[in-house]
């Protein structure tokens, strides 16, 4: 093949292999099997090799990075990340609901109700649709620059299935309950120390210097708000998930929007049982204001936002 072809040949091979990455790790609905991906990917890559003035960031070749970090350089958020006050029961979601129908008088208020999943958060900002960086929470302000590691996920796309000019988008890395219980009986093999949850293997597992460590970690990712956004503006929580979806990210499918706080109650007790069932750990849901601009309207304390509160499960009865 001559260069030109084989430079179309390599854009052929990277749209099929993004194309494939989100059916089966965004849908979860592969169309093709494994060996076919490999095939494939190996391709890509030996072509590559021929004209390493062909490798682009966002290829499919470059989501384990080679060498390993000294140490994590510090980044900061193009917005704050925010974090959640705690609800421990119905009574402190209808003292929630009172406090938010009180700053908006007369007005009709929805909530948009999802699972917090519990795992590390993260944030990533994409340029013209490209992953250019993912960053831990850090303090809120800055954090860890994890952009080698984050890539090795593969439910984060490294390029955006349509680009906006910038975007950061915020999230949850995971460790699944089964990639954990596998994770520690390896340890338990070669007599490691054992991870004690999920979460703690899920950020163990991020803040490896190495990537190639971080990429045999299986680990997984849910989508669930943004920071600074340009090209987009959103009018709800809801379609502003809708939207993260199209643009290939991963979003945890049990959504809800409630016009009252007794289907929001009813919602989060019902969950108290069915959360065991759920392939990864969740710590309780988030209820947050649907309207954005009403978000807007009632901003944030010194540390939460005033339109969000987090629903804690009651603690598990210890197993006797
Ligand atoms: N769905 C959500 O908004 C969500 C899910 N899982 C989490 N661990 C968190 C944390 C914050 Br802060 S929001 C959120």
């Amino acid at each position: 093949m001559d260069k030109e072809a084989v430079r179309k040949r390599i854009e052929e091979l990277r749209a099929l292999l993004h194309y494939h990455n989100y059916r089966y790790y965004v849908l979860d609905q592969p169309e093709i099997s494994d060996a076919e991906y490999d095939r494939m990917l190996r391709e890509l890559i030996s072509l590559e090799q021929q004209y390493p003035e062909f490798i682009t960031p966002d290829s499919p070749s470059q989501r384990v990075g080679g060498e390993v970090a000294k140490e994590f350089r510090e980044v900061a958020h193009l917005k704050p990340m925010y974090s959640l006050d705690n609800a421990f029961g119905p009574e402190d979601l209808k003292e929630f609901d009172r406090r938010v129908r009180s700053l908006l008088p007369g007005q009709e208020v929805e909530y948009e109700v999802e699972l917090k999943i519990d795992g590390l958060a993260i944030s990533l900002v994409y340029e013209n649709g490209v992953l250019v960086r993912g960053a831990t929470r850090g303090n809120g302000t800055t954090g860890e620059d994890i952009t080698a590691n984050v890539k090795t996920i593969k439910a984060i796309p490294l390029k955006l299935r349509n680009p906006v000019p910038l975007l950061e988008v915020r999230g949850e890395a995971y460790m699944p309950k089964e990639s954990f219980a596998r994770l520690n009986e390896q340890r338990e093999e070669r007599g490691e120390p054992l991870f004690a949850n999920p979460r703690n293997a899920a950020a163990g597992s991020l803040r490896q210097l190495d990537p190639k460590v971080t990429a045999e970690r299986d680990l997984s990712a849910f989508m669930y708000a943004i920071g600074e956004v340009q090209g987009y503006e959103p009018k709800t929580q809801a379609e502003l998930m809708e939207w993260l979806l199209e643009l290939g990210f991963r979003v945890n499918p049990y959504r809800e929007v409630f016009n009252n706080i007794d289907d929001v109650i009813n919602y989060c007790q019902s969950w108290h049982e069915k959360r065991f069932s759920l392939p990864y750990v969740i710590d309780g849901l988030v209820i947050k204001v649907n309207s954005l601009a009403q978000q807007e309207a009632l901003g944030f304390t010194a540390k939460s936002p005033r339109w969000a509160i987090a629903y804690k499960f009651p603690a598990e009865i210890a197993e006797t």
